[in-house]
């Protein structure tokens, strides 16, 4: 399977300390990585999550981007984003990680700084952009395409050739008609089935699908 990857440094740091960053570390860790620690903006410096420390924020990944990789630990996806572009700016490129227990198709397309969790499964010819995360038991199926930033949230999923925009959000066991698009930087909540294609920048739930309300533009 494709997966941009860059060289991967001998020690990682998880950038974000919250759920979703833990359950990212124990992927790594999973993965066999070696993790130095996490980084945090909050001035979070000197505490521990799982015994391993919080390093600094995004000035000590400045110091020290020639020594250590880094792995996108936050759910957000607009903040996701933004420290994928502070990577960027570091001349770093976020690695991606990918469960043990995750499938994914030798056809399917991986971007960088993607997040796989345990039992996802990507299938055939799938394209997944950069710094999307595929949460646990989530499924994409053959010919989607998932935009850069979005968030497949446990148990969501895709039927065949399905597209969804950049920094869309898919709640909790969410599921997507093949064929069916969805729009950017819209949210689909927890349990709902799309069932026709969605615009951008809105919230939608429910069985048929139906918005709730527009999002603003930013
Ligand atoms: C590992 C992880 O945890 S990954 C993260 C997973 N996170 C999720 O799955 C969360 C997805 N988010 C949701 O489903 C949210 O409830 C949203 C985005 C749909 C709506 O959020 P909000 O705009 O804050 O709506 P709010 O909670 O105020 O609810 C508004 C109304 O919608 C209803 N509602 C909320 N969520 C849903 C839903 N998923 N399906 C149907 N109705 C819903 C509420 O009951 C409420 O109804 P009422 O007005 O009759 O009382």
């Amino acid at each position: 399977m494709p997966v941009a990857q860059t060289k991967t440094k001998p020690k990682l740091v998880i950038y974000g300390c919250g759920g979703h960053g833990k359950v990212v570390a124990d992927i790594a860790l999973a993965c066999g990585l070696a993790v130095e620690g996490f980084l945090d903006d909050r001035a979070l410096e000197g505490k521990r999550v799982f015994d391993l420390p919080i390093l600094g924020g995004s000035g000590w990944l400045e110091m020290r981007r020639s020594e250590v990789s880094v792995a996108l630990g936050i759910g957000e996806n607009r903040a996701r984003c933004r420290i994928y572009k502070l990577c960027e700016r570091l001349g770093m490129t976020p690695i991606t990680l990918i469960h043990p227990t995750a499938s994914v198709a030798a056809s399917a397309q991986v971007g960088a700084g993607v997040v796989i969790m345990a039992q996802a499964v990507i299938n055939p010819d799938a394209r997944v952009g950069n710094g999307a995360i595929i949460n646990s038991g989530a499924i994409v199926e053959h010919d989607c395409e998932l935009g850069a930033f979005a968030h497949l949230s446990p148990n969501a999923t895709l039927g065949g050739a399905v597209r969804i925009g950049a920094l869309t959000h898919l709640g909790l066991a969410a599921s997507v008609l093949p064929g069916k698009t969805v729009g950017e930087e819209t949210v689909v909540g927890a349990g709902a089935v799309v069932t026709a294609d969605v615009p951008p920048r809105v919230v939608v739930t429910g069985v048929p699908a139906r918005v709730q309300r527009q999002l603003e533009t930013t």
